[in-house]
């Protein structure tokens, strides 16, 4: 049974290799009970592959997964456990949309049906169609309201959001949030920065198979650069301040004005600039998205 020690997801040491390709290197990861767990990465990173093996659905190389303390292995207690949401969504043509949900809740893990209709009014989905004539969006749509129907303890949602229009995303953010509430954990592999930055409590960044990070998003922003512009009451100083303390680049934007690029905590830099004559200071943190691009640039995917 679940114990409150273990967490929703563990892998150790996972590793899953397709002939020559290493889709995934000896991942390490723990997704604690409850969180919002985003799971990001370019194109081939490996986010997939990561969330086959977590269902069972692809066998490891190396390494294991691990659901509330039982193997991925173990088909059938790990998903009275989870629900999920693929990247492509595919459904019976012929049936309509209330029977793919009937069908898809006597399969999970329990499904509350009042909430269930709740669901299906915001996302405002036609149950009564057939599955042939919906939109991705749509098809989308009848995964994500069989998920968050269910009372799984485990949400994995693969690219929840790609065919759905920015309304949607809202009503797919209230879901989101009520799951939480309701104690669920969710893990979430997105491509969508802004998504991941408004719901999502820890972030894990995968590259060419490999984790680079994981972390806070707080903690993500303020590990990285902070850009910094300075205003001098005259001319800026010759050597334009790069002997700052973690200066990574510095700019001159007009005879009075610099832009100073720092990696790590900004106080130290602060500190030193107090004792400048200066006008103005503006700090700006990196936005999400400049944080991924310094993580994904260079050697690419
Ligand atoms: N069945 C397979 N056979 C061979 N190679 C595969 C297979 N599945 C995935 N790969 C390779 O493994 C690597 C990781 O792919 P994966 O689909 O997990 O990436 P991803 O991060 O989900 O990418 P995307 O964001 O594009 O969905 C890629 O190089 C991919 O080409």
């Amino acid at each position: 049974m679940n114990t409150p020690t273990q967490p929703a997801i563990r892998t150790e040491g996972l590793t899953k290799r397709f002939g020559p390709t290493l889709a995934l290197d000896h991942l390490d990861l723990e997704v604690e009970t409850g969180e919002v767990f985003g799971f990001l990465g370019p194109n081939g990173a490996g986010k997939s592959t990561t969330i086959r093996l977590i269902l069972g659905l692809i066998r490891p190389t190396a390494g294991r997964a691990l659901i509330f303390g039982t193997d991925a292995a173990d088909i059938v207690a790990s998903h009275s456990r989870l629900a999920h949401v693929p990247a492509d969504v595919a459904l019976w043509p012929d049936l309509t949309g209330a029977v793919v949900l009937a069908l898809l809740a006597a399969l999970g893990p329990g499904t509350d049906r009042g909430y269930r209709a709740e669901v299906v009014d915001r996302f405002a989905l036609d149950p009564d169609r057939r599955c042939a004539t919906y939109s991705t969006g749509n098809r989308q749509k009848v995964a994500l309201i069989a998920a968050f129907a269910t009372r799984a303890q485990l949400l994995i949602l693969d690219e929840p959001t790609t065919g759905l229009d920015p309304l949607m995303e809202q009503q797919f953010r209230i879901c989101l949030r009520e799951a939480t509430d309701r104690g669920q954990t969710v893990f979430l592999s997105s491509h969508q920065l802004a998504e991941v930055d408004a719901v999502c409590d820890r972030v894990g960044i995968l590259r060419a198979g490999r984790l680079v990070d994981v972390a806070g998003l707080t903690e993500l922003r303020r590990l990285r650069t902070t850009e910094l512009t300075a205003t001098y009451a005259g001319a800026v100083p010759a050597g334009l301040r790069a002997d700052l303390p973690g200066v990574e680049a510095v700019h001159r934007i007009s005879a009075s004005t610099i832009a100073v690029v720092l990696s790590g905590a900004p106080g130290a830099a602060l500190q030193q600039l107090a004792t400048d004559d200066l006008v103005a200071v503006d700090v700006r943190e990196p936005s999400l998205e400049e944080i991924f691009l310094g993580y994904y640039g260079g050697a690419g995917s």
